[in-house]
């Protein structure tokens, strides 16, 4: 239905290269910001869709197909450097291709003359205007920016469950209590389909597989190596589209709960005798070879989905950017999907500045760290131990490059955190009714040290990225809180106390603990 589409109710052509002139601000929210499905929505005398008719149907109603013609993207070699690069090479996002020819990264460049025919409120009130709704498929937080996203694909091949739009929990207590902080913010994208960041990443790939097998092209399944979130992800993503999914993890190196979710969903699951970056360099050499689409970070569709979080951010303080932004790193994606969703908002005006990005390592697997320290001098891959923030353990990341570009570009700081800083931290946050997995244990370490040598102010906004949640190491929360790890003092353990059965032995403890507690 034409008239309904959401561009055909702009007043202008985007043939044209003429600027927009607002409208009066009423005109504007209704005439311009809504989509297709939102005018439905939003109109007093909106109808049920018909029984007979799912939300997929719906939206191939509604949706005018033009609609996916208006943005494109396509692959280009990453160049941190792009604005000197006359390197003309590039990629349809229906190739299946990983690196460029000189064996480099690639991005995802977005037409980005065709998305500044719009202005920065247009972008902001359609994107608010979608939060919180069940329509296929801008009810998810990805989907909500799918014109910055995966622009072309048809909504038809969208594979998703309404992830993102994850919350943004003001850290009241633990930011006074222990950083002397009232701006303290956690985005907690662990609160997700698959318990972890990944979905906002798996929702794309597996959407673009789905469209590409669509297409007869050679995908008979997808594969990963995974220290356990991706893995996660892609199983739960592929078995929603009935797509065969393949992942190879490092034995012994994930958490119960991770292992299992994959099982359950039905993957192909390799346990094999390495570690994650002798599963990466497995997994890179197998898809070279076999008609398995590789779904690592790797491949930059992921990091498309990923970006949506940072936008998210600044939706949810109502387009104010944050001074801060702190996220967990360890094959280095998702530190370059945060800069390049900031990055985009502020080039295409919806915002005038982007957030000082710290990107925060576990010491035990601390590449990145050891290279800032070296004034980025020389990048050595590190042969990773064991540590708690089990899904960081990663020696050898595969988004350094990119990762290095982000934190050049926004004057970022890479911090790391120690084993008993790491755990001690987790153990803080969750003492003041978080339930954060250890990597947000490293992350938050990395703002008590920026704290305490003041880079970071008390009155600074800050966001710590809290990447998976917390149900997922339950094993290291018991060790800890059961003061059963070695060398490690578990200074806020909160071991359950052992009581008999009687009326006495429990008024006695109970007495004891509300002393303790009275003020
Ligand atoms: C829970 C969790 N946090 C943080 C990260 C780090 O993200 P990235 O690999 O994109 O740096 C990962 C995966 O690597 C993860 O699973
Ligand atoms: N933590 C990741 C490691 C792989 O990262 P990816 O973003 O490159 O897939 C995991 O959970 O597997």
């Amino acid at each position: 239905m034409a008239s309904s589409s959401l561009f055909q109710s702009l007043p202008f052509s985007l043939q044209t290269s003429k600027p927009y002139a607002p409208p009066k601000p009423a005109a504007h929210f209704v005439v311009r910001a809504q989509s297709p499905l939102t005018q439905n929505n939003n109109s007093s005398s909106k109808h049920r869709r018909p029984a007979d008719e799912n939300i997929r149907d719906e939206a191939r109603r509604i949706n005018a197909p033009h609609d996916h013609h208006l943005f494109s993207a396509k692959y280009v070699p990453f160049n941190a450097d792009s604005s000197s690069s006359s390197s003309t090479e590039s990629y349809s996002l229906d190739e299946i291709v990983y690196r460029s020819q000189s064996g480099g990264l690639l991005d995802v460049q977005h037409d980005m003359d065709a998305l500044k025919r719009f202005d920065g409120e247009y972008w902001r009130n359609l994107f608010d205007s979608r939060v919180g709704k069940t329509t296929w498929p801008y009810g998810s937080g990805v989907w909500s920016k799918k014109e910055w996203v995966l622009p072309e694909i048809h909504d038809d091949d969208i594979v998703s469950a309404f992830e993102g739009n994850s919350n943004l929990f003001w850290a009241e207590r633990f930011g006074k209590q222990f950083l002397g902080m009232n701006d303290l913010w956690v985005k907690h994208c662990g609160i997700s389909h698959t318990g972890s960041f990944k979905d906002l990443g798996m929702t794309v790939l597996v959407s673009q597989v789905n469209r590409l097998r669509k297409m007869n092209r050679p995908v008979v399944g997808v594969g990963c190596a995974s220290t356990g979130d991706t893995s996660a992800a892609l199983s739960a993503y592929c078995a929603s589209a009935a797509i065969p999914s393949i992942v190879f993890l490092p034995a012994n190196k994930i958490s119960l709960a991770q292992l299992v979710q994959p099982i359950a969903n039905g993957a192909f699951v390799l346990s094999i005798d390495t570690d994650f970056d002798g599963c990466m360099q497995l997994i890179r050499e197998v898809t070279a070879e076999l008609p398995i689409y590789l779904a690592n970070s790797l491949n930059s569709l992921r990091l498309e989905g990923q970006k949506t979080a940072a936008i998210e951010i600044l939706q949810q303080f109502d387009w104010q950017v944050p001074d801060w932004v702190i996220v967990p790193g360890g094959n280095l994606g998702n530190i370059y999907a945060f800069y390049k969703g900031f990055k985009m908002c502020q080039e295409l005006g919806l915002v005038d500045k982007i957030p000082r990005l710290v990107c925060a390592q576990a010491a035990n697997a601390d590449p990145l760290y050891l290279y800032f320290k070296s004034g980025w001098k020389e990048f050595k891959p590190v042969k990773s131990s064991t540590t708690f923030a089990s899904a960081i353990q990663i020696g050898d990341p595969v988004s350094i490059d990119r990762a290095v570009h982000a934190l050049k570009s926004c004057d970022g700081i890479v911090e790391e955190a120690t084993e008993e800083e790491l755990m001690d931290a987790t153990a803080q946050a969750d003492s003041t009714g978080m339930f954060i997995c250890p990597h947000t244990g490293v992350a938050l370490t990395a703002l008590f040290k920026l704290r305490n040598s003041g880079v970071i102010k008390a009155t600074d906004r800050t966001v710590v990225v809290s990447t998976a949640h917390g149900l997922k190491f339950t094993q290291s929360k018991i060790d800890y809180h059961s003061k059963d790890i070695k060398d490690m003092a578990c200074r806020y353990a909160n071991p359950p106390m052992q009581v008999k059965a009687d009326f006495g032995s429990v008024m006695d403890v109970l007495k004891t603990y509300l002393q303790s507690k009275a003020h």
